[in-house]
């Protein structure tokens, strides 16, 4: 297997199949997305929850942000110079800028920003999952840098994938760095990941 060539011509597939989703099946699942990701055993209480501004396809977060409790601050992620991601809270009406990508992110100083580190639950946006809470993301390395502390830290932040039924596969390649989930959301399942060291043989 080539790992590179693996990936990037998955990411063109299964990119695709989320953006030929229709509106009404895109509504339906982001409800029931928020509804999986407010029922996982493991949501903390309080602190910040990281989610995205979803484009190209990817499921939506505004039911979830719209029900979660006063206690979950929803963070949006900001691109940092050293190639990692922060995170700033972020409400409705609040000022945003665009980033490199055309991806708005909260207005804030960098110094103002938190840290991955920082969050108590991160919702990803998944370009492809298995059924092993493997994630395969955009390819810029993004998600896998800046939680890279996770290889040898356990949760907190918990990390939760949100996807569509559609974007699982059998498989993922897996390199050295990949960051696996402690969970994936989508639209009629949630996959909770085995603790390391607990997988079934
Ligand atoms: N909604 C959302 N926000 C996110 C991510 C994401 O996947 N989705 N990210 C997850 O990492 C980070 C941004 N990373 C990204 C990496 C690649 C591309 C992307 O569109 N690549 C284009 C080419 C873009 C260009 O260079 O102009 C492509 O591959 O077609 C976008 C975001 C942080 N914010
Ligand atoms: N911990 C890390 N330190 C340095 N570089 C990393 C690290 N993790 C990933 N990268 C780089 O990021 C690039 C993209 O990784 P990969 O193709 O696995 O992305 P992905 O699975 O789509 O996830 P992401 O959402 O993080 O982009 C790789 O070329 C890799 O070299």
């Amino acid at each position: 297997m080539s790992p590179p060539i693996d990936r990037a011509a998955l990411r063109k597939t299964l990119r695709e199949r989320r953006r030929s989703l229709s509106p009404q099946q895109r509504i339906a699942a982001a409800e029931s997305l928020a509804e999986r990701v407010l029922g996982l055993p493991f949501l903390p209480a309080a602190g910040y929850l990281a989610g995205y501004w979803a484009m190209d396809g990817e499921i939506g977060l505004h039911a979830l942000q719209l029900r979660l409790p006063a206690s979950l601050i929803y963070c949006l992620p900001l691109l940092h110079e050293d190639g990692s991601l922060r995170f700033a809270p972020w409400r409705a009406g609040d000022a945003l800028v665009t980033n490199r990508y055309g991806i708005p992110e909260p207005d804030v100083t960098p110094a103002g920003a938190l840290r991955a580190q920082d969050m108590a639950v991160l919702v990803m946006p998944l370009v492809g999952f298995d059924a092993d809470c493997h994630r395969l993301g955009m390819g810029g390395g993004w998600y896998d840098r800046s939680l890279a502390f996770r290889h040898d830290r356990p949760a907190p932040p918990w990390l939760v994938g949100a996807a569509f039924a559609a974007q699982r596969v059998d498989a993922l390649p897996r390199e050295a760095w990949d960051v696996r989930l402690d969970a994936v959301c989508c639209e009629d399942d949630t996959l909770l990941a085995h603790p390391a060291g607990q997988e079934p043989a």
